[in-house]
């Protein structure tokens, strides 16, 4: 295995790509308007998929101000616009599988694919609501699907209250919906834990990152 994570032994069994969605989808509301949609293991080949992006996505570190300093951000970040060919045959699949689904209650396709490759359990996403463009003031969606090692996402009100939590990982789709990116906040903290590294693959709407 050269992953660096245990991959399931059925994975692929059924060849590679997205899984039904439909009644799938477990929704579950949240306050304030805020939605969440899980689908475990939507996307077989999840293993093959992972080794793929790693290797073709051109990954990129970055660099932001933080106060008064310019701190790495702890993790590596690919960026797939409107209309830029996808990296891969099965992740051009999960998108047009995402819009058959998503585009009858949304009214709009997923148009951007942002990627996160979080190398070991010190990378991480620090709480934030996906708030640049339209998100601050409208409704949107973000559908990620979640490549290699589980890590916990983490939501919370942003008036304070209980933080709910899910390990994602291998195949797994989890999407935000309704007011969640204004209401709420998510993240993906460091963990202590020996983990492997994961990829999140964010599909979004067009004015929205
Ligand atoms: O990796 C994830 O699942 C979340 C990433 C995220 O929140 C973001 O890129 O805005
Ligand atoms: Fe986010």
């Amino acid at each position: 295995m050269t992953t660096g994570f245990q991959g399931s032994l059925l994975d692929g069994l059924e060849g590679e790509g997205p899984g039904a969605l439909g009644s799938s989808v477990v929704r579950t509301e949240l306050a304030h308007g805020a939605w969440l949609d899980l689908r475990r293991g939507w996307v077989s080949g999840a293993d093959a998929l992972f080794e793929r992006l790693r290797e073709v996505v051109p990954w990129r570190a970055e660099r932001r101000e933080m106060y008064d300093r310019v701190v790495d951000v702890p993790r590596l970040l690919s960026f797939y616009d409107e209309g830029d060919p996808s990296p891969d045959p099965v992740l051009a699949d999960v998108h047009r599988a995402l819009d058959e689904h998503y585009e009858p209650e949304l009214g709009e396709p997923f148009r951007t694919v942002g990627m996160c490759l979080y190398r070991d359990g010190r990378d991480s996403v620090a709480w934030h609501g996906d708030t640049v463009g339209r998100g601050s003031t409208h409704d949107t969606a973000v559908a990620i699907l979640s490549l290699g090692a589980p890590r916990a996402l983490l939501l919370r009100p942003r008036g304070g209250g209980a933080v709910l939590r899910h390990e994602l990982g291998h195949g797994d789709l989890v999407v935000m919906g309704g007011s969640c990116q204004r209401t709420w906040e998510h993240a993906v903290p460091k963990t202590a834990r020996p983990v492997g590294p994961r990829i999140s693959v964010q599909h979004r709407l067009r004015g929205v990152r």
